[in-house]
């Protein structure tokens, strides 16, 4: 774990003396578009190419919108090794990683300073790369997925629209509520480094799943009976939720196995077509247990739980109207 200063690699574990053990995240500092209005980055097939960490619930986001827009033949991926240690994020080629078949080099951080030799920040995935200008487009998810989930339909002729004019408040009063409790929350909790911080994020993730829990009685999705963006952004932390969060992140009220709605609703996501494949809890779980040395220093890898998210979700019946959050 680390970061780049002046494009020089530095291994630094967070820093939360200054916040009172809280952990603050960083903004992404490449925010440019596919499809914007300067034209700098067209929608074109085999140009650009997505860098992952199949543990990573954000990067997880864009290889589901990928899935859900027919996207696999015009955008490729490479995929980090599960384990983040001294050097960050690094490629090989073993159990599900690819190495970097973009460009060929071992370490995520010389991705970043490809693109930037100077970058100074933290190096996370997911990236969108651009190919033909060596160049980052973004490195922010949330605007990843809403760039995947438009700007190459023309290409695809696959429609399906996740953030629909008619539920675009919706979809953002949801995502504004979900980010920082649940998203964001659990990381909060687990990083935390007093009991303080602790606490609060623990008491915020719990609320917010509660919310969730009694709004999904009656609507199959956040808002309504239509999938969207805020289904997938949820999701990508859900399923992490129980093998994970609960143990390593110490959110541990309850299962979402518990919850009786929120547990249909996981499994309905995890059944949509090609979802399941995106989802790998080998990964997953050695990311979190053997990365964290601060968090679990003997790096032992949990054996459980075992949890069929293949088996009936009995979601399908729920009557629908549109709803805010
Ligand atoms: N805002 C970013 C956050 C991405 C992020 O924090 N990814 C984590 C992996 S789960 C990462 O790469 N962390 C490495 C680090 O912080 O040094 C997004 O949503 O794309």
């Amino acid at each position: 774990m680390g970061l780049l200063v002046d494009g020089v690699w530095q291994d630094k574990w967070y820093d939360t003396s200054a916040s009172g053990g809280r952990f603050v995240r960083e903004d992404a500092q490449f925010r440019q578009r596919i499809g914007g209005e300067d034209d700098r980055y067209p929608a074109e097939s085999g140009r650009y190419h997505l860098y992952v960490s199949l543990a990573c619930p954000w990067a997880h986001r864009t290889l589901i919108v990928r899935t859900l827009k027919d996207l696999q033949s015009h955008i490729d991926v490479s995929v980090v090794s599960p384990i983040m240690l001294e050097n960050g994020w690094t490629f090989v080629t073993e159990e599900g990683s690819t190495g970097d078949i973009a460009q060929g080099h071992a370490l995520m951080h010389q991705v970043y300073s490809a693109a930037q030799r100077d970058y100074s920040g933290r190096v996370t995935v997911p990236v969108l790369w651009d190919k033909q200008t060596s160049s980052i487009v973004n490195n922010e998810s949330s605007e990843i997925i809403r760039m995947l989930g438009a700007a190459f339909d023309d290409l695809t002729g696959n429609h399906l629209d996740l953030y629909p004019s008619a539920l675009r408040q919706a979809i953002d009063d949801w995502n504004s509520r979900i980010y920082p409790a649940i998203n964001n929350g659990v990381y909060r909790a687990g990083f935390a480094t007093s009991q303080n911080a602790y606490a609060e994020a623990y008491a915020e993730v719990f609320a917010e799943l509660d919310h969730i829990d009694a709004h999904l009685a009656h609507h199959r999705y956040l808002c309504g009976d239509t999938l969207t963006e805020a289904d997938i952004r949820l999701f990508t932390t859900l399923i992490r939720f129980d093998a994970v969060y609960h143990g390593h992140f110490k959110c541990n009220r309850q299962r979402l196995e518990d919850y009786p709605n929120i547990s249909g609703y996981v499994r309905d996501i995890y059944q949509l077509p090609g979802v399941a494949d995106t989802v790998d809890f080998s990964h997953i779980k050695t990311h979190y247990y053997a990365s964290h040395g601060t968090i679990n220093p003997t790096a032992v890898v949990p054996l459980g739980p075992d949890i069929d998210y293949a088996r009936p979700h009995g979601r399908a019946a729920l009557a629908e109207e549109p709803a805010a959050a």
